[in-house]
């Protein structure tokens, strides 16, 4: 398998980054996912969020299965450059999106917190409504 495809550089990887167009970097290894993103078992989401950058560490974390590693070969297209720097290829998320990612799991919190305290809330007012409505007595 390696040795066999084209030797691709990351300005190349970042171009095919989309739903249509959409490949890999995993332990130097390049794979064309875009056939494989409607069957992955873990959805195209967690694919597409991966693209442009090495994907190495999200695929081991998921502890996937020795056939997950099999299918790899399925999808090669080549080699990342390995005379570039590695350095460069980003392995984590930047400040930005970390501080948005943060920003973001702090709104959904908020949220839940808030619908904690009206779902309860809700309930309550409601079993009032309706124990005033069964106790008005009616006059004929
Ligand atoms: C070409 C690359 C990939 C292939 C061939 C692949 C294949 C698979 C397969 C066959 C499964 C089913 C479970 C298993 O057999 O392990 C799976 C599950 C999953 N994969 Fe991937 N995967 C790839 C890349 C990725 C990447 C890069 C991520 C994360 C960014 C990811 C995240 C997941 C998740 C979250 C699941 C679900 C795990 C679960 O339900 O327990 N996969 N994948």
């Amino acid at each position: 398998m390696a040795g066999n495809g084209k030797v691709l550089n990351l300005s190349e990887l970042s171009q095919h980054s989309s739903r249509h167009d959409c490949w890999l970097l995993i332990e130097g290894k390049v794979y064309d996912v875009t056939e494989f993103l409607k069957d992955h078992p873990g959805g195209d989401d967690v694919l597409l969020s991966a693209t442009g950058k090495d994907a190495t560490h999200e695929f081991e974390e998921v502890g996937h299965s020795s056939s997950a590693k099999v299918m790899l070969s399925e999808f090669y297209v080549g080699d990342i450059d390995s005379t570039k720097a590695s350095d460069d290829i980003a392995t984590t998320a930047t400040p930005n999106q970390t501080e948005q990612n943060q920003d973001n799991r702090s709104f959904d919190l908020w949220l839940i917190k808030l619908f904690q305290f009206l779902v309860p809330l809700l309930i309550f007012v409601l079993a009032l409504g309706v124990r005033f409505y069964i106790k008005t007595p009616s006059f004929p």
